[in-house]
């Protein structure tokens, strides 16, 4: 593959990077979009720092719902554009993980509203045009530039409070987006570069989060690294990894960090062979010579799940998943049969060493 024939579209998003500004910024970026009645959107768990937020925007908070539920529901979507229009909302701020970003999406989407995003996870999603909706067991996805936020804020220490267990298994969710940016059709030499270095910066800023929940430095390197993890997601497209991933959590009810980390390790160990670029890549900022190996020992070191089935998928499920998978049409360096698909599923559901 030539590296210099390629197409990248810078996104157009605003980054404030500061640990505080979760309470200052919004008001801020506000103002600077122009906005002036903003609904304020997290999940149930989260409402206690969405509502510090929502206080800090003064006269521009428009309200507050706390809606928000993993792989946005078709039903939680409609709830949210409701609730915007009832606010008579100019734009949305979504406080917390991914879950808190999608249902912004999902407005933008439904309404154009402008979204500003304060994330409190690695998951990325703040820096993708990607939206999610689930509807009757299946999870779609899309691409439109409306749902990309105009503005995000990062603050390191919006994470202190993440579980150190979400923290490791967010920032994988968030290193899979570059392992798979390294191999996608669309990729850059600057998205290689944002890939190996957020891989780089969230393979050393995890172990110290385990080390010392309560350190800024750790927490904002793994910030900034969810960040450049984020970017290379928002610039190409999904394969083989992230396609399991939905279907685990849209279908089967799946977590989606903890999906992310247990498949990521048997999902890059079955492309690496026509990937060997990106695999060396993956391997180079791990500081290790088997990219699979040190995912899957990267996870284990720091107690994350191992296997699909200590998440609560049944051995019944796997040929359903399967099936799905290789049903529907991805990018991925290498062609999916579904029995391939299968034994890469079943492999993760055991939970076994990882084998290319
Ligand atoms: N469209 C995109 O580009 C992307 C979308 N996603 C979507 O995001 C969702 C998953 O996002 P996640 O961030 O993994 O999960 P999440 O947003 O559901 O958060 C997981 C749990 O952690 C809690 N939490 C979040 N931040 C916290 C904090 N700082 N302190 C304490 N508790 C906190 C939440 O309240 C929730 O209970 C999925 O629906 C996934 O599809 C994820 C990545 C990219
Ligand atoms: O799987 C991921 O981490 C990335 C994208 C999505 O989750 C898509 C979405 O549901 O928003």
């Amino acid at each position: 593959m030539n590296p210099f024939d390629f197409v990248h579209e810078t996104r157009p998003a605003r980054v404030v990077f500061r640990p505080g500004a979760a309470l200052t910024a919004p008001a801020e970026e506000a103002r600077h979009l122009g906005l002036r009645r903003l609904l304020v959107l997290s999940g149930e768990r989260g409402a206690d720092t969405a509502r510090a937020v929502a206080d800090s925007l003064g006269d521009a908070c428009a309200g507050l719902h706390t809606g928000a539920r993993m792989h946005v529901p078709a039903e939680v979507a409609d709830r949210g554009v409701e609730a915007a229009r009832a606010a008579g909302a100019d734009g949305c701020v979504a406080v917390g993980g991914g879950s808190a970003v999608g249902l912004g999406k999902a407005v933008a989407l439904r309404t154009g509203l402008p979204l500003i995003a304060v994330p409190s996870t690695y998951a990325g999603s703040e820096m993708t045009p990607v939206w999610g909706l689930t509807e009757h067991g299946v999870k779609r996805t899309g691409r439109d530039p409306v749902v990309l936020p105009r503005s995000v804020v990062y603050d390191p220490e919006l994470t202190l409070s993440l579980p150190v267990p979400l923290s490791v298994t967010s920032g994988i969710n968030a290193l899979a987006h570059a392992v798979e940016a390294l191999y996608a059709p669309d990729g850059s030499p600057l998205v290689a570069l944002m890939a190996e270095e957020g891989v780089r910066a969230l393979a050393g800023a995890l172990p110290e989060i385990a080390a010392a929940p309560e350190s800024v430095p750790a927490r904002s390197r793994a910030l900034y690294g969810a960040w450049l993890c984020g970017a290379c997601l928002g610039a190409t497209t999904m394969g083989l990894h992230h396609k399991l991933c939905h279907v685990l959590g849209g279908t089967f009810g799946l977590p989606h960090a903890e999906t992310h980390t247990v498949v990521l390790p048997y999902a890059l160990a079955f492309n690496a062979p026509a990937a060997p670029e990106a695999a060396a890549a993956v391997a180079r900022a791990l500081g290790a010579d088997d990219a699979p190996a040190a995912l899957q020992e990267l996870a284990g070191r720091l107690g994350a799940p191992r296997s699909l089935a200590e998440l609560g998928l049944k051995e019944a499920d796997l040929a359903v998943a399967a099936a799905q998978v290789a049903g529907q049409p991805y990018a991925n360096p290498r062609p999916v049969t579904t029995d391939e698909a299968l034994s890469v599923l079943r492999a993760a559901y055991e939970g076994g060493p990882v084998r290319q």
